[in-house]
């Protein structure tokens, strides 16, 4: 018989805050692998990675492959086989096929093996998240023994809903709750899981460390912040938002049960900033993922695209970021000094292409066809098609990605042309209203975010901020004209997409009926633009993207 080794009396353990790419195994294994030589060096026992590390998060259909389910399942046995050297144990998590099932799943290795697996019981199927659509939900899980702890692992929404999952671990005899995550940016986001965890902390008595993964994927921003909360409802550690790392806590065993304190309380950025990081974020992982070299946009002197060159000079380095000011009769001299100045100011390069010529040329062709008509939308729309063009003729030459600039607000009543400014790859500031626009730009001039690449000072000229936007399609144009001003615009949007309050509710607020009415038709109708639009980072609660799921076609109007 072999001795029974005593139960630990302290355990180490790290988390791993890092930045995987969906589909790139090998990637994301080579990272882990390193992850875990780091931990090692800083003495762990133990390694939590985040929710389905090994494929990236969210792997959507791609799980719906046996292949790639295969390469993932090969992957943590190689990783497996790692920790027969004798080092940190590792939590990870994969897609994995139990016989006609895929599941959600964790891996707990230790000693060369796979010593336990374990599955998602809450399957989150609404907003951004689809898991019910490609994963089937495991049975409740019991704790892992880990080298004498019996850890219980309750994988992302089995912590956020109703399913008793960590309250049935703690019945089965955990110890401690380590939660693998893949939960995505919004503002506030921290304290709202800050909350869910406290909330299973005091259930349970049991202390929980939060683990999240960092970066990009399409629309969706992982900021990390991963944290740890003591059973006394003490935060053991705040691991830094927008940031990779490894971080070790010590944890020790008392007759209240685990408690760490390892002293790392790293800053959690205000709304603003924590806003900025995400878009910079959010455009950075997009460029560089989907492997572009660099990108290019029209720079017009407002403030939309503005803030867009600030938030790639920031992602990317002003030597990956080329801006275009693409004059015609309407451009100002003022939007051309701030455009010149913003470039400037950013240090990225700047070119001038006029579209006097080609815009002639396009009016010139139509000029049969249109003979009798009057002069309108139709030929503003001209102008910015011929920018759309151009802005795509030069990503087609250089291999550079067209960043689209247009904004919430815009983006909600359809002020875009499609096949023109709504060209592009990308849009960093897709789900910005605008008057959250003027508040970043502002917070920038005052601030340099940490890893940003660009410079400090006023990058938007001041004078962007302050004048009167305008789309200068036609003279003297201001968006003012056909709009709402911004503060009230932003205030029904907000009321109407986040909120999904009645109009009625919304006059009660204080607002023009007529406008309300108005706004939500524009709204209604611009459906079959957004569907059309580029991706852009969500950082609000409900985007224009998976968030809110409108028909295009769609008669309702809300008259009370
Ligand atoms: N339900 C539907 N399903 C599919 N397609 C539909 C459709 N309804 C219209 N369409 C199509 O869409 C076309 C209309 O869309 P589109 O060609 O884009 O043109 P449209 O929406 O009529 O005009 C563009 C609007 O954006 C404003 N704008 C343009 C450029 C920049 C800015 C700015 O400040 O940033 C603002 C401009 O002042 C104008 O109000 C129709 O001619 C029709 O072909
Ligand atoms: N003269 C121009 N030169 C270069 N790009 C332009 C020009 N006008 C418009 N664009 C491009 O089209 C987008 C839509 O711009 P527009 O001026 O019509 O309205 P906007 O939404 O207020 O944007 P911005 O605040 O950047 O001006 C701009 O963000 C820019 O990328
Ligand atoms: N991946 C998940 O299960 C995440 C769901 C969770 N509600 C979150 O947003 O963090």
């Amino acid at each position: 018989m072999t001795a029974q080794k005593a139960a630990p009396s302290t355990l180490r353990i790290a988390v791993a805050q890092l930045n995987p790419t969906v589909g790139d195994i090998a990637g994301n294994l080579a990272k882990a692998r390193e992850a875990r030589a780091d931990a090692a060096r800083q003495g762990a026992d133990l390694l939590l990675f985040t929710e389905l590390f090994i494929s990236g998060y969210p792997p959507e259909d791609l799980v719906l492959k046996p292949a790639f389910l295969k390469a993932c399942l090969q992957a943590v046995e190689r990783f497996a086989a790692d920790t027969a050297d004798g080092g940190p144990g590792v939590v990870i998590g994969f897609p994995r096929q139990a016989g006609a099932l895929r599941h959600n799943s964790i891996a707990v290795l230790d000693g060369g093996k796979i010593i336990a697996i374990r599955d998602k019981v809450d399957l989150p199927n609404y907003g951004e998240f689809d898991e019910k659509r490609v994963f089937d939900a495991g049975g409740m899980p019991g704790p892992v023994n880990f080298r004498g702890v019996r850890i219980g692992i309750p994988i992302c929404e089995d912590i956020w809903g109703d399913l008793g999952v960590c309250e049935t671990l703690k019945e089965s005899g955990a110890e401690i709750l380590l939660s693998p995550n893949g939960s995505p940016y919004y503002r506030g986001k921290v304290d709202v899981r800050h909350q869910v965890v406290l909330k299973q902390v005091i259930e349970t008595g049991l202390p929980m460390i939060y683990a999240n993964q960092l970066g990009g994927q399409d629309e969706l921003v992982f900021d990390g912040a991963s944290f740890a909360f003591n059973a006394d409802k003490s935060l053991a550690f705040q691991m830094s938002q927008f940031e990779e790392a490894v971080a070790i806590s010590e944890w020790r065993r008392g007759e209240e049960g685990w408690t760490a304190e390892n002293g790392l309380n790293s800053r959690i950025p205000e709304s603003d900033e924590a806003d900025y990081r995400a878009c910079m974020l959010g455009l950075r992982d997009y460029v560089n993922k989907n492997g572009f070299k660099n990108v290019v946009l029209g720079l017009s002197g407002g403030i939309d695209s503005a803030i867009c060159t600030a938030l790639a000079v920031d992602a990317l380095g002003e030597e990956r970021v080329r801006t275009v000011m693409l004059p015609y009769r309407y451009t100002s001299q003022e939007s051309l000094k701030d455009a010149e100045a913003c470039a400037k100011a950013l240090g990225c390069r700047y070119d001038i292409v006029a579209i006097e010529e080609p815009v002639e040329g396009f009016l010139s062709a139509l000029s049969d066809a249109f003979e009798g008509t009057e002069s309108g939308i139709t030929e503003e729309n001209v102008q910015s098609r011929t920018r759309g063009t151009i802005l795509m003729a030069i990503s087609n030459k250089f291999g550079s990605m067209v960043v689209t600039t247009g904004n919430k607000s815009e983006m909600s009543v359809g002020y875009a042309t499609l096949y023109g400014d709504m060209n592009g790859g990308f849009n960093p500031i897709k789900d910005l209203y605008k008057m959250q626009v003027y508040a970043l730009s502002r917070w920038r001039n005052g601030a340099v975010p940490p890893g940003a690449l660009g410079p400090s000072g006023e990058v938007i000229p001041q004078n962007i901020i302050d004048k009167a936007p305008s789309a200068e399609l036609r003279p003297n144009q201001t968006d003012q004209d056909s709009l709402p001003p911004y503060p009230v615009l932003d205030d029904i949007l907000e009321c109407l997409v986040e909120k999904e309050m009645s109009t009625e509710e919304i006059v009660a607020r204080g607002h023009d009926e007529p406008t309300v009415h108005r706004v939500e038709h524009l709204l209604y109708i611009a459906e079959y633009k957004r569907r059309q639009s580029a991706p852009g980072v969500k950082i609000t609660k409900k985007n224009f993207g998976r968030d809110r799921r409108y028909p295009i076609t769609n008669r309702f109007r809300d008259r009370g």
